[in-house]
């Protein structure tokens, strides 16, 4: 209570408004919801979370927040804040924070599977979605509805089955998704006439349907490029997500499915910015159903400078690998580096347009990676990398942040437990976004935000904007 009133006061939100407000119950405890399941939870957090906007834009709809510098127009928006994106915020220093929680919080609080370390998806997601950590039991409820809509309509079976081997697994995955857009209640709805109060409703149907029909799109795809197309194997029921993902690809081992867990959590969600996320947003915003806006953020997600860097790391690493072997003298890898740099390439796996610290989620897999594989060369090569492509990029004298993202290790575990199919990395990284930017869409549709559509403008109407001619 505490915390709400200060934040209260903070936006100078009157009393009167405080107690008319029922977000403001809300976000101190759960204790008034008494919703069962997630959608009727989700349905009293809408309620309430468009009350608390309507009054907070009521009240400070035309402050101004910022300024906006002829560079940031031409350098990617950074720093512009135009977004609002309710499932998570990232700090420049601490790194993501889901809803209030970073890494560490979430490890420690979400429920887990029995005997396990790592957080189930399942409560992230219903973190995402509504704010509140889930009990195991509600976590069990998400595990159990999303493995009963995990069939994949046969057209897309066909439609995968029937791709060239040298079809990219994104490009493989992001046509299924697209395809699975046969499915969409939203879509129907929106052409029958539904009332827009309602669209929020048929997002998270569709939300649910997709989120659940991903692992075994994914495993489709796997099984198809590398391992003879022999078939996924079937969902059970009683099993949580990861777990039956892990099995539909073919691994037993209960640690790859733990990695599995962890993996899927950290990648989830990197607030709105990010091109997927963004473009999930944009793309949603023309009210394009969730499924074509999904496919369209994958799109943005199988690029190098983003979810494609997790490829990236593991090819160069394997290159330098292969050149000089993992006991490598410092001197060997910095000029290593350095030819990288000198041929105009990045280095991948370093350097965030928002971080200016080591990424949490780098952290949190190093941390799985120091339990469960110390001696692994490979990991052992990517931590002396540690020490020193930072200072090598940082000479390059314009750098902001030198530091090492969650792509320069995820690709080191996966290939420890046996997945050394680098060109699938990147889709697993997109099962994972669906959960952050479906949650994010379902609040999109809540708070009946717009058609996104900001303002361009040419070199030439930007000089008389500034009167430089
Ligand atoms: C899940 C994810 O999406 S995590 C990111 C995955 N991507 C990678 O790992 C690719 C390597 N990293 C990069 O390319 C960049 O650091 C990005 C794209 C992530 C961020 O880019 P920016 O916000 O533009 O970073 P920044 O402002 O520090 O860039 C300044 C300059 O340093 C360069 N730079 C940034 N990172 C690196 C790097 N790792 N190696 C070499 N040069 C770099 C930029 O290319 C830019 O050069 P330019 O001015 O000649 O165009
Ligand atoms: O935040 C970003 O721009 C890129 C990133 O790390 C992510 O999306 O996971």
């Amino acid at each position: 209570m505490a915390f709400f009133r200060a934040f209260a006061s903070q936006l100078a939100i009157s009393q009167h408004v405080l107690q008319k407000t029922p977000c403001a119950i809300a976000i101190i405890s759960r204790s008034s919801s008494s919703a069962t399941d997630l959608k009727s939870l989700l349905a009293e957090k809408i309620q309430e979370q468009q009350v608390y906007v309507k009054s907070f834009r009521e009240q400070y709809g035309s402050k101004v927040i910022g300024e906006i510098t002829v560079d940031q127009v031409y350098g990617g928006m950074r720093g512009i804040r135009g977004l609002v994106t309710e499932t998570s915020y990232l700090h420049p220093e601490d790194g993501i924070k889901f809803r209030d929680f970073t890494i560490p919080q979430i490890k420690k609080l979400l429920p887990k599977s029995p005997g396990g370390n790592e957080p189930l998806p399942e409560g992230l997601f219903w973190l995402l979605l509504t704010g509140e950590v889930p009990s195991a039991e509600e976590v069990r409820s998400v595990s159990k509805m999303w493995a009963e809509k995990a069939e994949i309509p046969p057209h897309v079976v066909t439609m995968l089955n029937n791709f060239p081997a040298h079809l990219h697994p994104m490009s493989q995955f992001t046509a299924a998704i697209m395809a699975c857009n046969t499915e969409s209640k939203f879509a129907k709805a929106y052409a029958d006439g539904v009332s827009k109060n309602m669209y929020w409703e048929y997002t998270f149907d569709d939300v649910m349907n997709l989120i659940a029909k991903l692992p075994p799109i994914a495993a489709t795809i796997y099984k198809n490029l590398y391992r003879n197309g022999s078939p996924i194997s079937a969902v059970d029921l009683e099993k949580d997500w990861s777990s039956n993902f892990t099995s539909m690809l073919g691994y037993d081992n209960p640690d790859f499915t733990e990695l599995m867990r962890l993996y899927i959590s950290i990648h989830s969600d990197h607030e709105g910015g990010n091109v997927s996320a963004h473009t999930v947003h944009l793309v949603a915003s023309a009210l394009s159903d969730p499924y074509i806006s999904f496919a369209a953020g994958i799109n943005g997600l199988a690029g190098p400078l983003h979810g494609l860097g997790s490829q990236e790391v593991l090819e160069w690493l394997t290159e330098l690998h292969n050149d000089l072997s993992s006991d490598a003298t410092e001197a060997q890898l910095k000029d290593f580096v350095w030819q990288t740099l000198k041929s105009g390439q990045v280095v991948p796996g370093f350097g965030h347009d928002v971080l200016r610290r080591t990424d949490p989620r780098y952290t949190a897999l190093r941390e799985f990676a120091l339990k469960h594989l110390p001696d692994d060369p490979m990991f052992n090569l990517a931590n002396n990398l540690y020490r020193i492509v930072p200072q090598s990029i940082l000479a390059l004298g314009k750098i902001k942040n030198p530091w090492p993202t969650v792509d320069g290790l995820s690709g080191v575990l996966l290939r420890y437990y046996g997945m050394k199919e680098i060109h699938y990395y990147t889709v697993l990284i997109g099962v994972s976004r669906a959960l952050g930017t479906m949650a994010s869409l379902v609040w999109d549709r809540a708070l009946g935000l717009p058609i996104e559509r900001p303002k361009s403008m040419t070199t030439d109407g930007l000089m008389k904007l500034v009167g430089a001619v």
